[in-house]
Parts: structure tokens; C-alpha cells; sequence
């Protein structure tokens, strides 16, 4: 089994995200943690970009003992010098070194001759040396490199005395086979290449990033560059946490491990997202939300009856609490009885089946079910005794220039309906009026509470009414996602208590 190293460029290629600028001592809280994470190599920055960035890398340098610590400097002496005043005071640092190789690159960016790059690629390699025992050399772009340059330029820096040579698809232009050939040519034609790292930096503009850097290691490369959440220059770098747990899982296929803890991959995704601002999807691999999130009944059922058949990594095993059932429309009986059991209901079986109608028709009004919409609805549901009417409808004309008015209709006890319309003050208030008309009831609205149990903009609203005739005191509360019917539910329940109260005897029980 061959254990390949991985090189975190989370805060120098992570931090050229658009929009993202990480303070001295947010880089260091993220280096400590990349260091308990187990990372071989962070680069910490880029010491010549600014005098923030040199201190950010000295900072780096000072406190991280584990990791050997780098810093990025263009092929140009005053970077270089630069990043040495930076890494003077690191346990273990390595300077990395680049120059550009591709054609586009030498004719446009760099005007430079193929000799000119080979010149200044070894000058360069040569100058590090006198500072620092490690030097990587990356050959930006090398992946749009003619072959034979290519192997010409890391024959040269070899031979200068690199001892990582990287050969990054620098725009994310390179198709997994592609970039495996560019590490197994390299391997052939260059003398001593075994000596030194084989390195691999892929870029995710095709979506391709973690696909090509696992090509790499299995045509040969031994370190892996890339970023936490896979956050980087435009559409970032290959994600570490999916490069290394595709090591894992797979061991059997790829033959080769790291030293990372995974354990701490969601300590550090969530650390990083945080520093950052760079939000993690939810269907991100390894670290979104939803990674182990299971929301359709047919998967929850296998899920309770055995993880792997949905899982192929434990959650716990890179540091989340565990696996999410997500209660929504396409959950069956299993999950959702599960849910109550944690809830700490036991039900008997019809009754979960009652609650379990309800949520369904819950879950075509709202997304997602939370555990107080469940609350609620069990407790609507359940928590009742038998009712002399039943709200089935309630209809409302509401406009700010015309008095609201109310249409309801009731189901007995007995499966006999009554229908009234009232007007009233307010949306509220022509509803009671109108169930009053329909029951007959003349009751004192003594107090009316409305709270949403539930978040979101499709919250469940919940009700609670207080109601008086005579001596008598009744309390009821209604729950749905519109606050008009759960004030009508409310009402409708409460004066059913009063039926009760006054022991008035029921004709089988409407639900
Ligand atoms: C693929 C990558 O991710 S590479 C890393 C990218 N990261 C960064 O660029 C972040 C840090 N960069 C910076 O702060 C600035 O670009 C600096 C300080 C390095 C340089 O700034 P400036 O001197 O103002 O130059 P500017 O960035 O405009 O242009 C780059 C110059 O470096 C040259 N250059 C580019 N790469 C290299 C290299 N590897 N070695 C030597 N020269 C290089 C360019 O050809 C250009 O030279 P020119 O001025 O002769 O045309
Ligand atoms: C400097 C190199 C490694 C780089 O970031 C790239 O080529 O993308």
C-alpha cells in the first residue's frame, strides 16, 4: 500500500477565491487545525504578494510544528528572498518555486523562449537551494505543455536539485486518462524522477479536479495538491476531504492511503467555510449537508435496517455525529415511526398511521418537516377527545377596502354539515363569527395567542384560544401552515371542550 502526501494549498490557492481575504490569525486557527487534520504540507501563502501575506506565512511558520510549511514565489529572486525572511523561523519549510511552461503561456504571458524558460526554471531551483534543503518546482500549466518540453524542464530542475516536481492542469482542461498519461510519460523519459515527489495540482473548471488528481496517483504521482471544501481560484482546486476519503474508500482499487485523520475532515471543512464565507453546498461529497442525509422512504427504511445500503462512508468516520433521517414527502412508515420513537412517542399502530396521513398532507404544504412540525402534528392529532363538530372549510373575502367576511363549514358528530357566513372587524373575527352562527354557540373570545412553532416561510402557525360562556372555561389550539384555519381549528376544538364540559353526549366522533 503506497501512502501518498497531501499538500493543503487552502489558504494560498484557497484564499485566491474571489471575494475571500484571510486574516494573520484566521490563517493560523486554520493551520492548526490542517496540521491536526494530518495534511503533509501547507502552503501558507504567497510571502511576496504583500507584506500581510509574508507575516501571515512567518505566523504560520511559528506556530505549526507537525507540517512542513510553505511558500509560493515566482521564479524571481526578490519573491524568493521574500519568502525565506517568511519561513526563517519554520520547523520544517519547503519553498515553491514555478514557472510557466505552455506554449500560451510562454508566447503571451511570460514572451519567454523555450531556452529562456528552461534557463530561468533552473536558475531559480539553484538560487532555493542555497536557503532551503526542500524545493518544489511546479510547472505552471504543464498540463498544455508539449510532452517533450515538459520533460526537458523537469529533467532540468531535477538535476538543479527540486525535490518535488508538480505538474499542474492549471486552467482544468485535462481529462482524467489525459492527465494520467502526462505522470506515466514523465515516469518514463525522465532519468531519477523516482528520486524526487511526483506532484499533482488539478483545478475543477470541467468539474474534473478530484477525478484527475486520482488519475494521477494511480499513474503514479505521490502528493496531491489541493483545498479544503475544493475552494480556490475560480472554480477551485480538487477538495482534499473528497480526494482523500476516495483513498479510503477505495482502498482496494487504488492501493494507497494518507496520513490524514479524517475524523477531523468536518471540523475543518466547517472551519474553513467559516473563515472564508465560501458556503458548503448541501449536496457537496464528504462535508455538505446532505452527504448523509437519506429523505426518501424506500432509502430510510434500508438505512434503519442496514447503513451500507446507502452508505458508503460512515459518517462518524470523518467527524459528523451521524446520519440524518429527513422527514419530507417521500418518507414511508419506517422513518417516520422511527421519528416518533425519538421523539419519544409510542403509538400504537393505528395511531402512527393517523399521524402519519397527517404529515403526508403536511409535507405537500411545506419542504421540509422539522421535529416541532412533528411535535405538532402528533399532538394535534392525538392529544383529543371526541369532537362534536369538525372544521371541514373555511373561506375568507378579505380586501382593505371591504369589511372581511367569512364563509365556514362544519361536519357534525352525527355527519350532518352546517354552513354560515358572518362579517366581522378583521379576517379573525368574521370566522368566530361565523362558526358561532353554525353551532349556535354564544361564547366570549377571552383570549387569542398566534406563534409560528416552526420556522421558514412556510412555518406551522399554532393558535391557542381561550373561550367563556357562563362559568365555563375552555382552551383550544389549532396548527397549520395557514394561520387562518389553525385560529378556525382553534376555535372549532374549543368549543367542542364546552360540548364536553356539559357532558353532552357525542353520536360517534368526527376527526
Ligand atoms: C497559477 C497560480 O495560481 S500562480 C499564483 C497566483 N497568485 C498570485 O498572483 C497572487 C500574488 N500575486 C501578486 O501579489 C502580484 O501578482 C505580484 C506581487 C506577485 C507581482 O505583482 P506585479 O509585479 O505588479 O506584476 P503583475 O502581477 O502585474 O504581473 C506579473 C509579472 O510576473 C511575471 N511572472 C508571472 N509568473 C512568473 C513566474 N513564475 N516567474 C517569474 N515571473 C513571472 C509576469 O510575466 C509579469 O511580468 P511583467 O511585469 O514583466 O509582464
Ligand atoms: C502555482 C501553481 C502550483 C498553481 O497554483 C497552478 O498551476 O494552478
Amino acid at each position: 500500500m503506497r501512502t501518498i502526501e497531501i499538500f493543503d494549498t487552502t489558504l494560498r490557492d484557497g484564499e485566491q477565491s474571489p471575494g475571500v481575504n484571510i486574516s494573520t490569525n484566521e490563517k493560523v486557527e486554520i493551520a492548526l487545525q490542517l496540521e491536526k487534520l494530518g495534511v503533509t504540507r501547507i502552503e501558507a501563502g504567497f510571502a511576496a504578494a504583500s507584506p500581510g501575506d509574508q507575516k501571515s506565512v512567518a505566523e504560520v511558520a511559528k506556530r505549526v510544528k507537525n507540517s512542513t510549511i510553505v511558500s509560493l514565489a515566482r521564479s524571481v529572486k526578490s519573491d524568493m528572498d521574500k519568502a525565506y525572511e517568511a519561513l526563517r523561523h519554520a520547523q520544517n519549510a519547503c519553498l515553491h518555486v514555478f514557472l510557466a511552461t505552455s506554449p500560451i503561456h510562454r508566447e503571451h504571458k511570460l514572451r519567454m523562449s523555450k531556452e529562456q524558460v528552461v534557463e530561468k526554471a533552473v536558475e531559480a531551483v539553484t538560487y532555493a537551494k542555497k536557503y532551503f534543503s526542500e524545493v518544489q518546482f511546479s510547472a505552471e500549466d504543464a498540463a498544455r505543455t508539449e510532452i517533450d518540453f515538459l520533460a526537458e524542464v523537469v529533467a532540468a530542475v531535477i538535476k538543479a536539485g527540486a525535490t518535488t516536481v508538480n505538474l499542474p492542469d492549471t486552467v482544468g482542461y485535462m481529462t482524467p486518462l489525459q492527465y494520467g498519461n502526462i505522470f506515466r510519460e514523465m515516469r518514463e523519459r525522465v532519468p531519477g524522477i523516482e528520486r524526487v515527489r511526483l506532484s499533482c495540482h488539478c483545478h475543477d473548471d470541467l468539474g474534473m479536479a478530484v477525478a484527475n488528481s486520482l488519475a494521477a496517483v494511480e499513474a503514479g504521482a505521490t502528493q496531491v495538491e489541493g483545498t479544503i471544501n475544493g475552494i480556490g481560484e475560480r472554480a477551485g482546486n480538487a477538495a482534499l476531504e473528497e480526494v482523500a476519503l476516495a483513498l479510503e474508500t477505495r482502498k482496494d482499487f487504488y492501493q494507497a492511503t494518507t496520513k490524514m485523520q479524517l475524523k477531523e475532515i468536518a471540523r475543518t471543512s466547517q472551519l474553513v467555510s467559516r473563515l472564508t464565507g465560501m458556503i458548503v453546498p448541501g449536496n457537496k461529497a464528504v462535508v455538505g449537508a446532505n452527504a448523509f442525509a437519506h429523505e426518501s422512504g424506500i432509502h430510510q427504511d434500508g438505512v434503519l435496517k442496514e447503513a451500507t445500503t446507502y452508505e458508503i462512508i460512515r459518517p462518524e468516520s470523518v467527524g459528523f455525529k451521524s446520519n440524518k433521517l429527513v422527514l419530507g414527502k417521500h418518507s414511508g412508515r419506517h422513518a417516520f415511526k422511527e421519528k416518533l420513537v425519538e421523539l419519544g412517542y409510542h403509538l400504537e399502530q393505528e395511531e402512527v398511521d393517523t399521524a402519519f396521513a397527517a404529515f403526508k398532507e403536511l409535507c405537500d404544504k411545506k419542504k421540509e418537516i422539522s421535529d416541532d412540525d412533528i411535535l405538532a402534528l402528533v399532538d394535534a392529532k392525538m392529544v383529543r377527545g371526541a369532537e362534536m363538530y369538525r372544521l371541514e372549510s373555511v373561506q375568507l373575502s378579505y380586501g382593505n377596502l371591504s369589511v372581511p367576511t367569512a364563509s365556514v363549514r362544519l361536519v357534525r358528530a352525527d355527519g350532518s354539515v352546517c354552513e354560515e357566513a358572518a362579517c366581522g372587524n378583521g379576517s379573525v373575527d368574521s370566522i368566530y363569527k361565523a362558526i358561532d352562527r353554525a353551532t349556535g354557540e354564544d361564547v366570549t373570545l377571552a383570549d387569542y395567542k398566534i406563534l409560528s412553532v416552526t420556522q421558514g416561510q412556510d412555518a406551522l402557525g399554532e393558535v391557542f384560544v381561550r373561550l367563556q360562556q357562563g362559568d365555563l372555561t375552555v382552551s383550544g389550539r389549532g396548527v397549520s401552515t395557514d394561520v387562518l384555519e389553525a385560529s378556525a381549528i382553534a376555535y372549532v376544538r374549543a368549543i367542542n371542550k364546552i360540548f364536553e364540559r356539559r357532558g353532552e353526549v357525542l353520536v360517534g366522533a368526527a376527526n
